[in-house]
């Protein structure tokens, strides 16, 4: 291995309690709201074609009369808690919040800029009654943050100069004041999301962002923080050049699922997604492809089944509303979630061979696995194909556990479940008790066979 100062600083997973509940959590809800969120994607009647969180970056708005905004934010249906209760409603176990996007716009009254929430019409401190909010409907809060920051004038893309370097290191001063004063205003909040670190100026500083980190995790100890907060010392980021995870969770599954367990090399990850292609911040147009609850729900089972979080994307108007038709998506998971959460919470990857008919999910520390089904096969007949000494004792339907289902064994380790032709065609959950005769791995089938 290369010899690193600033490289990860942990081989595995992290094993303490804080991180178990994050690796259970199995369903968050992201929120990017912000200026953005005003001219969702359009201006004087023309479409930003890009993601409409950067509308700023388009040469269709002056860069001072988008920055102007401040001055049209006054979020009047903004309601903390009804955003809550949608999360909830949903089986959202976490929720993750951009406290400051690209643009610079603070959610929370800094003290280190004017550009914040306090100097607009609405006037008052957005992030303190969202953790509030949440954390009374029993839902952790992940603060996202962007280090880029195109307000401040200390922001540089890359150090070219010595005036460049000198404007970066009170840049860096700055961050470090929002970040240390984030956790001490919300000091609930279980963790960090970053973004906007890719770069040269940012690459450039792995012993900044390294003590800073020791710094964040000295202050607030059992932080989680994501992989794309620091470079190491040769500008890699995410992992380091040794291939090691830098922090605590993969950041990096934004809009795309890994497909196999090998994609994520041992690593705790989220997948961040978005409702239609590419929007995060609030866009009227939602032109393309809007993901279907079914499609969703998929893409939760399948994260979960690789060991990962799957964690969806909302983005409320500028006026604080939630549009109806998140408002309806997060009602359709939440109606499958209410039956069906117990093979999604504090479940991992089983260790089983992947089946067409959908996913094997295992819950933590036991022998239940759950097979959460998208595509029922024409014979009807589920395969389950089992490592060396483990059968089957029983098998059911999650909705109706009193019901056991008729378990046909194919050959050694191979089996059939057959269960009664359904009326809808909902994805639905088959439960399987496993018992490992003797001188099998005990626990959970978490590591791969
Ligand atoms: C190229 C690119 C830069 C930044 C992003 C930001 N990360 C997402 C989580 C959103 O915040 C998006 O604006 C996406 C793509």
């Amino acid at each position: 291995t290369i010899p690193l100062k600033h490289g990860a600083h942990r081989i595995d997973k992290r094993t303490d309690s804080v991180m178990a509940k994050w690796r259970g959590y199995g369903l968050g809800q992201f929120i990017h709201w912000g200026l953005y969120a005003i001219p969702g994607g359009e201006w004087n009647g023309k479409t930003y074609n890009g993601a409409a969180e950067w509308i700023r970056s388009w040469n269709g708005i002056p860069k001072s009369t988008y920055d102007s905004l401040i001055y049209k934010f006054n979020p009047t249906k903004f309601n903390p808690e009804s955003w809550a209760k949608t999360a909830k409603q949903m089986g959202a176990k976490y929720v993750t919040i951009t406290t400051k996007h690209h643009d610079g716009f603070c959610l929370w009254p800094s003290k280190y800029t004017k550009y914040t929430v306090a100097n607009s019409p609405y006037k008052k401190d957005i992030i303190g009654p969202l953790v509030n909010a949440y954390n009374k409907e029993g839902i952790d809060v992940i603060l996202y943050f962007s280090i880029m920051d195109w307000n401040q004038p200390g922001w540089r893309y890359e150090i070219k100069t010595k005036e460049d370097s000198i404007a970066f290191e009170g840049f860096k001063k700055f961050t470090r004041n929002q970040l240390l004063e984030l956790l001490n205003k919300y000091p609930t909040a279980k963790g960090l999301w970053f973004d906007g670190t890719w770069d040269k100026s940012w690459v450039k500083q792995a012993a900044f962002a390294d003590e800073l980190e020791k710094e964040m995790r000295a202050l607030r100890p059992g932080l989680i923080i994501g992989s794309r907060f620091r470079p190491d010392d040769f500008g890699k980021r995410h992992n380091d050049s040794n291939g090691r995870l830098m922090g605590d969770y993969e950041q990096g599954w934004e809009r795309k699922i890994p497909n196999k367990i090998e994609d994520v090399h041992g690593n705790d990850w989220d997948c961040v997604m978005t409702v239609p292609e590419n929007q995060w911040g609030y866009n009227k147009a939602w032109n393309g492809h809007i993901k279907t609850v079914n499609e969703l729900i998929e893409m939760t089972a399948k994260c979960v089944s690789l060991g990962g979080n799957f964690v969806l994307n909302f983005g409320p108007k500028g006026d604080g509303s939630i549009r109806k038709e998140e408002i309806d998506l997060a009602a359709g998971i939440g109606n499958w979630m209410r039956v069906n959460n117990e093979a999604i919470y504090n479940c991992q990857y089983a260790g089983l061979e992947k089946q067409d008919w959908g996913y094997f999910t295992g819950k933590t520390g036991s022998n239940k696995v759950y097979m959460i089904i998208f595509n029922v096969p024409v014979s009807g007949a589920f395969r389950v194909k089992l490592p060396a000494k483990t059968s089957i004792t029983t098998a059911s339907l999650l909705e109706q556990p009193n019901t056991t289902l008729k378990v046909e064994e194919i050959s050694e380790n191979q089996y059939f479940i057959h269960t009664s032709a359904r009326a809808d065609n909902k994805p639905f959950v088959i439960v399987l008790d496993l018992n490992k005769k003797a001188g099998n791995a005990s626990g959970t089938y978490e590591k791969a066979k």
